[in-house]
């Protein structure tokens, strides 16, 4: 995140804009500390989607403030371009639909289709 000491509204705004998908999540892609965030972030390893992980559960003004930015209550929230694309159960319907694929597409975000195809199949 950028300069700590920044109202977590700028800062929030700032990353989402500085990075092409943003994961705010409790804990890490490596080590996530909740069942909604791992799935997501699984689903983005897996699918090797470059983003960048913001851990809310270091900053309570950021697990505040994320809220207050998207308006949606919870944890993960998932940024592509700047834009609020949804939680675990809204991007895991979009995984599943192929919307995500074609969402990352649009956007121009590299992405393994092979993986998300995979993810269709063992799980459709
Ligand atoms: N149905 C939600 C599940 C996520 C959820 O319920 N998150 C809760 C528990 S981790 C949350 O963020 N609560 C507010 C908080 O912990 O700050 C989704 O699709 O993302
Ligand atoms: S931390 Fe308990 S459900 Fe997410």
């Amino acid at each position: 995140m950028p300069d700590a000491t920044a109202p977590a509204q700028d800062r929030i705004r700032e990353t989402v804009e500085a990075n092409d998908v943003v994961l705010f999540m409790k804990g890490t892609k490596a080590m996530p500390q909740c069942g909604f965030s791992a799935k997501v972030a699984g689903v983005l390893n897996y699918m090797n989607v470059p983003y960048k992980d913001v851990n809310v559960l270091d900053d309570m003004d950021v697990r505040q403030g994320i809220k207050d930015f998207s308006d949606w209550p919870t944890i993960p929230q998932l940024y592509v371009k700047g834009e609020f694309v949804g939680g675990c159960d809204i991007i895991t319907e979009m995984t599943l639909s192929g919307e995500l694929d074609e969402m990352l597409e649009a956007k121009g975000v590299a992405f393994d289709k092979d993986a998300a195809e995979e993810i269709r199949k063992h799980n459709g």
